[in-house]
């Protein structure tokens, strides 16, 4: 406990020094003195209301003294409880240390990733805290600035990255005195990369990563949105395309129109034409009355033709006429009808080879082609792994009513290693079992329920169950099948890709009680 005085006084040179005399006269020890014009803050031990009384008085005796008030706190004591209580409030990790390597200031953010009490480590050498990770280490110990290094701590349980960021304290004259650390989760510093990235860009806000292909798709993105042109974009499945043409809408003088998207893998054979194009009152048996296609009706606005590659060549040739002269007719009419919409298409196939094949206008290609876009595979960018998955975590978390709030280290170097064959979407898919399996608030490594070939090994040889062999194929029949609706590709896309038709894939999940995301 201390005492602590608020003098006073007139302005008279040698005040200060007659006032310090009085507790020097009494023998009192000064812990703490502030001197201002006309005022003098002291601080001294606590003492016996007698002494005091004698203490104020022989200052009142002093010519020019005008009060002495107890107070609180110094003024130097209330700045530094103001500075202790903010840097404790910060959301990133502050070590301050003095030139003997010393630390001096430890804050809340730093107790809680490093798991030590303030108390337990002020005073201590800083390199005690940083003993597992010795590259770090050695930086830290030169005292000479840095920029977000990235580094682990492995507290057990916990094996997170932070980014760390060192400031020398310089005196007057240059000379260093210390240094204070700075460390941010690394997994929230890219939350944050994200939310200033996307933050100009709300047509990007569902679109996260921050490579330089995530990047330059985006620029391009940018530019091709201002004009009207035909876009086509190109990629693997799952990539994201479907995602690419909501941004270049959002971002198109048209995002006050209408967005339509069309699977044109979904639509069957037979009801494409009349779904696209409509059809007149009487144009087939049950046409009772004349339909609009989906194109007339987002007339105005902008038609995301999804998997343009799955076309059948007649459509092929009428959609043609849409890109070239904006004109549609129904089913039944020999009318053409003027439309203003703006086409962005989007495949996964390789339509050179289909030209090749006869299996894709040559023509429409060349009108689709104005504007070509890819979007880069996952494997190809693998530094959005991260965000990806902090994205997806937050996102299921409200979904599956879960909390997860961390991943192990392990989690996301088996992610990193894995080649994504399926791209964001399969990612996506991953996560989700992962949250599932996992117990606590931690994905681990273990919940991983992918097929990793260059971290597992092979897959053992599958050999289908069955009394005989007509069993066998239809275990090994059912299990493609199975197989390929898990990709949640429609009925129609399975079919052409096992060269099969619609029916008979139909007819197959009928016989073997399997469920498709259309049923
Ligand atoms: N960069 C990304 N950020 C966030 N989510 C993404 C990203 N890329 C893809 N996704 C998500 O992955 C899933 C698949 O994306 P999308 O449907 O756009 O892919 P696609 O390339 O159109 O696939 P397909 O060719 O099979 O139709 C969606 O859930 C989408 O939201």
């Amino acid at each position: 406990m201390f005492l602590r005085l608020e003098i006073l006084t007139e302005d008279k040179i040698g005040m200060t020094y007659e006032i310090v005399g009085q507790f020097y006269r009494l023998n009192l020890n000064i812990i703490s003195l502030e001197v201002f014009p006309n005022r003098l803050c002291v601080k001294t031990e606590i003492i016996e209301d007698s002494m005091k009384e004698k203490l104020k008085e022989n200052i009142y005796d002093i010519h020019g003294v005008l009060s002495i008030e107890e107070i609180d706190l110094l003024k130097h004591e209330t700045s530094e409880k103001k500075l202790f209580a903010t840097i404790d409030s910060m959301g990133t990790g502050v070590i301050a240390v003095n030139k003997d390597f010393n630390i001096e200031i430890f804050n809340f953010y730093c107790e809680k990733f490093f798991k030590i009490k303030k108390e337990e480590v002020i005073g201590s050498h800083v390199g005690k805290l940083f003993e597992e990770n010795t590259s770090i280490r050695e930086i830290i110990l030169k005292g000479e600035k840095f920029d977000n290094v990235k580094f682990k701590i492995d507290k057990g349980k916990r094996a997170n990255s932070y980014i760390g960021s060192l400031r020398p304290i310089k005196g007057e004259y240059s000379k260093e005195n210390g240094f204070v650390i700075s460390i941010k989760d690394f997994h929230n510093a890219i939350k944050m990369a994200n939310v200033v990235l996307n933050s100009n860009e709300g047509a990007f806000k569902d679109i996260i990563g921050t490579s330089d292909l995530i990047k330059s798709t985006k620029e391009i993105v940018c530019e091709v949105a201002k004009s009207d042109s035909t876009v086509l974009l190109r990629g693997e499945s799952g990539t994201g395309k479907e995602i690419f043409a909501k941004a270049i809408y959002n971002l198109s003088k048209r995002k006050d129109k209408g967005f339509l998207a069309i699977n044109c893998a979904a639509l069957p054979d037979n009801l494409i034409e009349s779904e696209l194009f409509g059809y007149e009152k009487g144009s087939f048996t049950g046409a009772l009355s004349g339909k609009n296609g989906l194109l007339k009706e987002a007339n105005g606005g902008t038609v995301f033709l999804d998997e343009i590659g799955e076309l059948p060549l007649s459509i092929q040739a009428k959609l043609l006429r849409v890109l070239q002269e904006g004109c549609i007719r129904r089913i039944g009419s020999s009318k053409e009808e003027k439309i203003d919409v703006r086409i962005i298409a989007a495949t996964n196939r390789n339509l050179e080879e289909m030209i090749w094949n006869n299996k894709f206008r040559k023509d429409l290609y060349y009108r689709l082609n104005v504007m070509p876009i890819y979007i880069p595979p996952l494997r190809e960018r693998k530094e959005d792994i991260i965000s990806l998955v902090e994205y997806f975590i937050e996102k299921l978390n409200a979904k599956l009513n879960k909390n997860i709030s961390e991943t192990h280290e392990e989690f996301l170097q088996e992610l990193g290693a894995y080649d994504w064959p399926g791209n964001v979407r399969e990612l996506k898919n991953v996560i989700e079992r992962a949250m599932i399996l996992s117990k606590g608030n931690v994905l681990k490594r273990t919940n991983i329920e992918i097929h990793i070939p260059s971290v597992k090994g092979r897959a053992k040889e599958f050999v289908p169950q069955g009394k005989n062999l007509k069993e066998m194929v239809e275990t090994l029949e059912k299990n493609i099948i199975e197989k390929e609706l898990k990709n949640n590709d429609s009925i129609r896309k399975i079919a052409k890709r096992l060269g099969v038709s619609h029916t008979t894939i139909i007819n197959k999940m009928k016989k073997y009680n399997l469920i498709s995301n259309e049923s």
